[in-house]
């Protein structure tokens, strides 16, 4: 596992959004696994940005998603889909056709589920997927002690995650779905490259146990231990528990600049 810490949320984005713009340069209809909450935003805005600047053409780059909640109607803005489309898609210049994601309204879920690992697989698989991390170190929706080996499965998510989440529903956790579907920790780890990126303070206990605490399905991010190319960036706040800082900090300041990510 490699750690960057960054100075701050903005310096992650630009960073990831460059990993992101060199692959897609390599490989140009990678596979792009995004994420929701608010840190990855920045990763959006920088790489929509090197997309209008001409810096790399993304126009045959296919996106998809992490996770979504289950029951929210057809539409609904913050629905993962709706969410992704409106966040990353459209700055993009994409179109829905290159966006894959699970059907959160679908009558069966379980076959939604399975329908969506499928999916992914037929689709060669996912080149890179970003990830944020909850306060409880849950990675896509996977809560605590979800199975390392677990596949696309409904989840109900714990009262913390709803209430992190009731910001983006009017601040009324009545409204946050108790039901989820997510991309099982065994899928998420099937991705060529795994990119966590996590800032502020709120996040620094989570991500100590993620790279410095033992494999465990307590802490889900954990599992990126187990990964040959994970890469988890921290903005200064988010690293402050980490005992290995300094460490962390010389190896990323002597790597060698053709490495990248
Ligand atoms: N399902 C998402 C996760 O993918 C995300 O990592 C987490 C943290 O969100 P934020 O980045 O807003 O803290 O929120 C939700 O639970």
């Amino acid at each position: 596992m490699e750690v960057v810490i960054v100075p701050d949320a903005k310096a992650g984005g630009e960073l990831i959004a460059e990993a992101m713009a060199a692959l897609v340069r390599r490989k140009s209809d990678a596979l792009l696994g995004v994420a929701t909450g608010s840190t990855p935003l920045p990763i959006y805005e920088a790489l929509a940005a090197k997309v209008r600047a001409g810096e790399v053409d993304a126009s045959r780059a296919r996106i998809c998603q992490l996770d979504e909640y289950v029951g929210l109607p057809v539409g609904h803005p913050e629905s993962y889909r709706s969410v992704v489309l409106r966040e990353v898609v459209a700055p993009l210049g994409l179109d829905e056709s290159a966006f894959m994601g699970p059907d959160g309204s679908a009558a069966d879920v379980q076959g939604a589920c399975e329908a969506y690992d499928r999916a992914l697989a037929e689709a060669g698989g996912v080149d890179l997927q970003l990830l944020g991390i909850g306060t409880d170190g849950h990675i896509g929706f996977n809560e605590p002690c979800s199975s390392l080996a677990s596949r696309t499965r409904i989840k109900t998510l714990t009262e913390q995650t709803r209430v992190d989440n009731a910001r983006f529903f009017d601040g009324d956790i009545e409204q946050v779905p108790h039901h989820v579907i997510t991309q099982g920790i065994g899928t998420i780890l099937e991705a060529r490259h795994l990119v966590l990126l996590a800032t502020g303070e709120g996040k620094a206990d989570a991500v100590a146990a993620t790279v410095e605490g033992p494999v465990a399905s307590v802490v889900p991010a954990s599992a990126l231990q187990l990964h040959p190319h994970a890469t988890v960036i921290v903005d200064e706040a988010a690293a402050s528990k980490l005992k290995l800082a300094d460490y962390f900090r010389h190896t990323f300041a002597n790597k060698p600049g053709w490495q990248g990510l």
